[in-house]
């Protein structure tokens, strides 16, 4: 819909024949209820015709990214840049989102785009701005150019790891926000969660050689304040429904749940702390309960800030 509107001809690819028919013919995607597909979109199950694309986005949850690149690189004729939409690490390879599509495709080139964007208000029209990084500037930038409306702002970047790290750590982080408001633990509680939150992030990101910039932007610092904030969000609702000692939300695709256990197993290989990431973790694999995760978190030893 972006892409449509920007003035780009787009395909839209489902995996799912059916699925692709009752789009094309309702022109509404089920997953995103009340937003009209256009009409000059066309809607197929055919990777093949998707393939033929100049640019190429791709938005399957993390863990499915790979197998999704791996069935389009097969059609792939020319170095079509891959742009990941998603938010993780992959399990097992610890990799990040490009190093998939890198590995994938080796032909493709790779790009990801990041930032504080709900699928349902990005769809609706309302205005946001996000990240768009790739190695090379010069297809950053054209890229930019190609996806960019006055609703729609993507600011290029090449710090590709940076916006990697922001947009898969922001999600486990705004899991823990969730869980400390849904326990109802205080403003001055979210507040700070988020900022000690930030500053793991930030750490990681360092040590992983991200640029301050990129994470103090739109996909670290951005998503993150969106997402730790928002009923909207759905890593949000997740910890929240588990704070407040409910059933988590059925069907709906909360991926820090999945980045959690490989973040921190990232983390503990290079020795970077991130005590409320790895709260998060224990608390997802049973391995601690809630009120000890926030009792381990409070009473650690005081320290400098940083
Ligand atoms: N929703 C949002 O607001 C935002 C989401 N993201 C990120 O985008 C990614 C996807 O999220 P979202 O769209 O919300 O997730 P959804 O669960 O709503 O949709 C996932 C889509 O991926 C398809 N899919 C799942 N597995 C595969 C596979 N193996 N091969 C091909 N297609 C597959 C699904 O197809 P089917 O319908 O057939 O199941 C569905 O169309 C996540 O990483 C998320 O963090 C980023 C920014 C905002
Ligand atoms: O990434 C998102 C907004 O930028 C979507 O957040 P949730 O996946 O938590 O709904």
């Amino acid at each position: 819909t972006v892409a449509a509107r920007a003035g780009r001809a787009v395909t839209l690819c489902a995996r799912n024949a059916e699925h692709a028919a009752r789009i094309a013919s309702t022109r509404e995607n089920p997953r995103l209820p009340g937003v009209q597909v256009a009409a000059e979109i066309v809607v197929t199950s055919e990777l093949a015709l998707a393939a033929r694309a100049d640019m190429l986005l791709i938005a399957t949850p993390a863990q499915h990214l790979r197998g999704a690149v791996n069935m389009l690189a097969a059609h792939l004729t020319k170095p079509t840049p891959i742009v990941a939409c998603a938010k993780g690490i992959e399990h097992g390879t610890r990799k990040f989102m490009t190093d998939v599509i890198a590995e994938a495709a080796p032909h493709a080139q790779p790009a990801i785009l990041s930032g504080p964007s709900f699928a349902d208000d990005v769809a609706r029209g309302l205005p946001t701005a996000v990240t768009l990084a790739a190695k090379d500037e010069a297809l950053a930038s054209a890229l930019v150019q190609a996806l960019g409306s006055p609703t729609f702002r993507p600011y290029h970047s090449t710090d590709v790891r940076g916006v990697e790290i922001g947009g898969a750590a922001k999600n486990v982080l705004a899991i823990a926000v969730g869980i400390a408001v849904g326990r109802k633990l205080g403003a001055s509680a979210q507040a700070a969660l988020t900022t000690r939150g930030f500053a793991e992030l930030a750490r990681f990101g360092r040590a992983l050689g991200a640029r301050s910039e990129t994470l103090v932007g739109l996909s670290g610092l951005g998503d993150l304040i969106l997402t730790c904030s928002s009923l909207q969000s759905r890593n949000f609702a997740l910890g929240l429904a588990l704070g407040r000692g409910e059933q988590p939300p059925a069907g709906k695709l909360a991926e820090g749940e999945f980045t959690a256990p490989v973040l921190i197993e990232l983390a503990s290989s290079q020795n970077i702390e991130m005590p409320v990431s790895e709260a998060v973790a224990a608390i997802l694999s049973g391995r601690s309960t809630i009120d000890a995760a926030i009792s381990g978190l409070l009473t650690r030893p005081f320290k400098a800030e940083e």
